[in-house]
This record gives C-alpha cells, sequence and structure tokens, in this order.
C-alpha cells in the first residue's frame, strides 16, 4: 500500500493503564475508501485502538496519522471536526426523540444562527433549518428510514436502531466511520441486513470503514482486510481469506492444548 493511499496510520502505538498494557506497538495502515475489520478475543484491545484513534484516550507511545497529520493528542470533538465519527458497543440514541430529531442533532454543526435570529424567525434561520431538513430527509430515504420517521428511536427493533444510529454518524460527513461492534445482538438474519447496509455505504460514501465486531459472517463478508489483536498486540493481518486460515489466529480463538 503507498503512502498516498493510507488514510490512517497507526504507527507504533501503545496504551497503558497502570500495569496493564491494553495496546502494545500496534502499528496499522488503513487503505482509503477500504472496510477494515479489527477483530480478536475478547480483551485483545480493540475498543482502546478505537479510544485512541477518537481522542478518547491519549497514546502512552507511537502516533495516529489521519491523511499524514498526526491527531494523538488532539481533542474528541477537534478528531470529529477533521472527519472521524463513530458509534459505540452500546447504542447511543436519544431514546425519546423521533428518529428525524435523533438526526436533526447531528446537523447542529450547521445550524449558526442564534437567539435572536431564531426568536424573529429571520431568514438565516429559516435558510439554515430548510437544509438541516432536506439533509435529514435525504439520509432516510439514503438508508431505508422514512417510514420510521415519527416513530421513538427507544421504540425500534435493534437492528434500526443501529442503522439509525450509522445514519447519525454519517451526518457529520466522515472520511472514517468507526463501527463497534454493530453487529453485537443480531440473530443471523439481521447481521446479513446489516453487512449489506454497511456495503452499500461504502459504495454511496467517499468514505472509509474501519469495523470491530465477533461476527465473523459480517467481517469476512465485508472486510478488504483485516487485522488480528490478541492481547494488545498484531498477530495476524490480511484478507479474509487468509485470515481464516491463519493457524496462529485459530489458535488465539481456540486456545491451544498446553
Ligand atoms: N479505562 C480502562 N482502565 C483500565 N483498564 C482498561 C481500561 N479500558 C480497557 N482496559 C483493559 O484493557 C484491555 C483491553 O480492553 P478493550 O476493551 O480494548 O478490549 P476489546 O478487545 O475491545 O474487548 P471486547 O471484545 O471484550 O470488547 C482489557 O484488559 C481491559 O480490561
Amino acid at each position: 500500500m503507498s503512502e498516498q493511499d493510507v488514510v490512517l496510520k497507526i504507527d507504533h502505538v501503545v496504551k497503558r493503564f497502570g500495569g496493564i498494557t491494553a495496546v502494545n506497538d500496534v502499528s496499522i495502515r488503513i487503505a482509503k475508501q477500504s472496510i477494515h475489520g479489527i477483530i480478536g478475543p475478547n480483551g485483545a484491545g480493540k475498543t482502546t485502538l478505537f479510544n485512541m484513534i477518537t481522542g478518547i484516550y491519549n497514546t502512552t507511545a507511537g502516533s495516529i496519522f489521519f491523511n499524514g497529520k498526526k491527531i494523538n493528542g488532539k481533542q474528541t470533538h477537534e478528531i470529529a471536526e477533521l472527519g472521524i465519527a463513530r458509534t459505540f458497543q452500546n447504542i447511543r440514541l436519544f431514546n425519546d426523540l423521533t428518529v428525524y430529531q435523533n438526526l436533526l442533532t447531528a446537523c447542529q454543526k450547521n445550524i449558526t444562527y442564534g437567539l435572536f435570529d431564531g426568536f424573529l424567525r429571520t431568514s438565516k434561520c429559516k435558510t439554515q433549518e430548510m437544509s438541516a431538513d432536506k439533509i435529514c430527509k435525504n439520509m432516510m430515504i439514503e438508508v431505508g428510514l422514512s417510514e420510521y420517521k415519527e416513530q421513538k428511536a427507544g421504540n425500534l427493533p435493534y437492528g434500526t436502531q443501529r442503522r439509525l444510529e450509522i445514519a447519525r454518524a454519517l451526518l457529520t460527513n466522515p472520511s472514517i466511520l468507526l463501527l463497534d461492534e454493530p453487529a453485537a445482538g443480531m440473530n443471523e438474519d439481521e447481521s446479513l441486513q446489516l453487512s449489506n447496509f454497511i456495503k452499500e455505504i461504502r459504495l454511496n460514501n467517499d468514505i472509509t470503514i474501519i469495523i470491530i465486531d465477533h461476527h465473523m459472517d459480517v467481517i469476512m463478508n465485508i472486510c478488504d482486510l483485516i487485522s488480528v489483536l490478541n492481547f494488545g498486540s498484531l498477530l495476524a493481518e490480511g484478507t479474509p481469506k487468509e485470515i481464516q486460515k491463519n493457524q496462529r489466529v485459530i489458535e488465539a480463538y481456540l486456545g491451544v492444548d498446553e
């Protein structure tokens, strides 16, 4: 992979929590417009890596570069503004707001009118509200949520809540979307639908997707490349086919007899 093809470079990154080394000298290059999987047994350091990419944790050592610019040490909102969005292991929607209202919250960064404009309903206020309305409606069409527009997020089926969460993240126009276990708790049918949905997102947007998941059907179906972590270290990297037959990966998942 040439440097120009790399959108995110994780370079010798380490994260320690007291005596625990959660991520141990990990280097991964993520190609532009790829779907890249991060897998590994429980506690392997996957979410910690996401937390460092998004600025929730600072790195203990090493660097992370987004389009060639160092981002570790930046605040979460600065990283989000640069174009890295994420979803979390536990769905984080506003359950009492409707689908439409949840999406509107993601358009706030485009709203610049103040209290005065809002009170007097100035043209600036109306134009910005109309634009946010259009953006949200288009997104609902794109991701198949229009029929749920007025439903409260908390009442939606699980798979639809995930879809809404991803749609809301997409409204920030990210270059990179990080999905942390989006298929958690899904049955086979739901995870197949999610796989197709993620593939469509990549097809319809100029975007790179990095996904953590324990559902191997999803990972093997959608990823171009997979990085495998084990006890905080990078164990293997390759295409789904290569990873499936990698003996070290199989042993890490199944364990080896002493
Ligand atoms: N804030 C923290 N303080 C202390 N230890 C932490 C913290 N966050 C993570 N860890 C530890 O770091 C290690 C890696 O955790 P992490 O959550 O990144 O693993 P994971 O691969 O995402 O696991 P899972 O698949 O179960 O979500 C674990 O031993 C975990 O207990």
